[in-house]
């Protein structure tokens, strides 16, 4: 049995996430934890709040809340938010529990063992009044590019590019807004990924199944060259400079900067998975624990890539310890909001409390996964959003369930008819489907999500027009035993198109399920041949005609909705 291991991107903790982070990262990844465990493989599915940096203390700021409070809370929400989405993680862990401490401290202490840590002095901006360093965004000012005058120490919004702190012109606190700074020196450790350059280029060139998107921002990265980087901070919130519970000396007020830790949380919500489970994490994690065996996949956006080929990998295989490192990424490009930013600092576009205050988590799921932004970015418009609910959910796999289910129980009652034979339309429709799911098997397996559910929307459609064909309502009246084999075989598909459509649309599968009384876990094992998955009822089974699976979005539902979310 195969183990895999699946991480998504770690949603960052200053609220709610939208529908761009999670079909970025978390619904891609769910998805492909769902397919594989139907299939059988053994799956750990692992995800967590990235919780430390200045953007936290900031939210926490601006809440008037302390920031481990704040932090908190912001998990509750998420972890609700990710559970009402059907996001199926194995564990959703939190960057700042003691997992994640240990192991951040114990990756720092052996890569300064190996020469790859270097304590340097760095000059960073320090306010007066507010009597501290003021990292990241914690000064804001002039861009040095473009003249933007709100630009945040870490990064210009106006032009993108990525700044020193202490190049602004023109600095003042963002958080008392105070003038009075000036740049003073303070010691802080660097990981020295320079020397790294090589190692890193081998291990990338040792990867040659990566999808393109992901080789290629690799290989820019590389072409550019790594450069040794800062891994700590003049911060309170984080983890301590420490090892085995003693802080280092002048490292009192500092703490590990959030792209240091935060990857590392990978392995330390398996061990807070392992310790809540008497599990063993070391079996998922260590190659020399068990976890050789393992195909690691990672799922993010296309900007965490970079972290994802080049830093982590520096911290992994710097260490020169058995790590597991990545075998498949998966990355997305961008979602938009009609043709701009998903933004959550300005609030743009709609958010995953929101969108299930208006519509069940499968619809969002569907439509978002078949037109998920694999191959360049894609817009997304609520008018896109109906068309496609209305046609692919509602006309197509909701009629087809309703149109069988109605006419069985008018014409044969609530139960499986065993009458007749499976004749030509049956073979023609078994082998059609055949090849349609072993097409949809490798895509879903290939984590190429548009082709795979253009597949599984075909294979709907199949059923349709099988229906059409078959024509049970017009052979009835000449030949029952016809009809009967006809409704058998279409309601033997309703329990064949749950497995195969369960990892995309996991909450109405499990309701074609229940019409016929079925245990989900039990009867969505991935199958073998259509032709064993079609024999399955052989007649006298019961069912239940199904509520109507899905509602057609209307025009004025629309409006008020664009009006709701400011849609341009
Ligand atoms: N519009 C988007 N489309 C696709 N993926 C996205 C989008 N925005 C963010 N992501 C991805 O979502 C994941 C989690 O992101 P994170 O919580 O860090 O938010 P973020 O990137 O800061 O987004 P924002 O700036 O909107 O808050 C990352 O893998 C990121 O690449
Ligand atoms: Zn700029």
């Amino acid at each position: 049995m195969a183990r895999i291991l699946i991480t998504s991107a770690l949603p960052y903790i200053n609220g709610i996430k939208h529908l761009g982070n999670l079909v970025g990262s978390m619904l891609p990844a769910d998805v492909y934890a769902r397919f594989q465990r139907q299939r059988g493989s053994e799956v750990l599915f692992i995800c967590a709040t990235d919780e430390h940096g200045t953007p936290a203390e900031l939210a926490a700021a601006a809440a008037g809340q302390p920031v481990a409070e704040y932090c908190r809370q912001q998990y509750e929400i998420q972890k609700n938010a990710g559970d009402a989405f059907g996001l199926s993680f194995d564990h959703f862990g939190r960057s700042s529990n003691p997992p994640n401490h240990r192991l951040t401290q114990h990756f720092a202490h052996v890569l300064e063992g190996k020469g790859l840590i270097e304590e340097r002095t760095d000059e960073q901006v320090y306010s007066i009044d507010d009597e501290r360093f003021l990292p990241d965004r914690y000064v804001e000012g002039t861009c040095p590019h473009c003249d933007y005058e709100k630009a945040r120490g870490d990064q210009c919004d106006n032009c993108g590019r990525l700044l020193d702190p202490v190049d602004l012109k023109n600095p003042y606190s963002a958080v008392s807004g105070s003038k009075n700074v000036e740049v003073r020196e303070t010691r802080h450790l660097h990981l020295l990924q320079e020397k790294m350059q090589d190692r890193i280029a081998e291990w990338v060139a040792s990867k040659p199944d990566w999808p393109h998107l992901t080789k290629s921002i690799a290989s820019k990265w590389l072409k550019e060259g790594l450069r040794d980087r800062s891994i700590t901070r003049d911060l309170k919130w984080g983890i301590p400079v420490a090892y085995e519970g003693k802080v280092r000396e002048g490292f009192e007020n500092k703490v590990f900067y959030v792209w240091f830790d935060a990857p590392i949380e990978y392995i330390g919500a398996t061990e807070e998975w392992a310790d809540a489970h008497g599990e063993n994490w070391e079996r998922w994690w260590r190659t020399d624990k068990g976890a050789d065996d393992v195909k690691y996949v990672q799922f993010m956006g296309k900007d965490n890539v970079a972290f994802h080929t080049v830093s982590f990998p520096a911290t992994i295989l710097g260490s020169e310890e058995p790590w597991k490192t990545v075998d498949a990424l998966k990355s997305l490009n961008w979602l938009t909001w009609y043709g701009g930013k998903f933004s959550t600092s300005q609030n743009r576009g709609v958010f995953m409390d929101q969108a299930l205050e208006l519509l069940p988590a499968d619809y969002w799921r569907w439509h978002l996964m078949a037109n998920a932004p694999e191959s360049d970015d894609a817009s997304f418009t609520l008018e896109h959003f109906a068309g496609v609910v209305n046609k692919d959910l509602a006309d197509v796999l909701g009629n087809f369930v309703n149109r069988i289910t109605r006419f069985c129980k008018a014409r044969f009652g609530e139960e499986v008819p065993a009458e007749g034979e499976y004749s030509e339309a049956e073979q023609a429709l078994i082998t059609e489907l055949d090849g349609r799911i072993k097409t949809y098997t490798d895509c879903l397996e290939a984590m190429e999500f548009r082709k795979a559910f253009v597949e599984l929307r075909s294979i709907w459609v199949a059923g349709n027009e099988y229906l059409q064909i078959a024509a049970p309502w017009t052979t009835i009246k000449e030949d029952k035993d016809r009809a009967a084999a006809s409704v058998r075989c279409a309601l033997n598909m309703i329990a064949l198109v749950a497995t195969l459509s369960r990892p995309v649309i996991p909450f109405t599968a499990d309701k074609m399920f229940a019409v016929f009384g079925l245990d989900p876990e039990k009867a969505s094992q991935w199958p073998v041949s259509a032709s064993e998955a079609l024999a399955q009822f052989k007649g006298g089974e019961a069912f239940t005609l199904p509520e109507v699976l899905f509602a057609k979005i209307e025009d004025d539902q629309i409006a008020d909705w664009r009006e709701q979310f400011g849609a341009e």
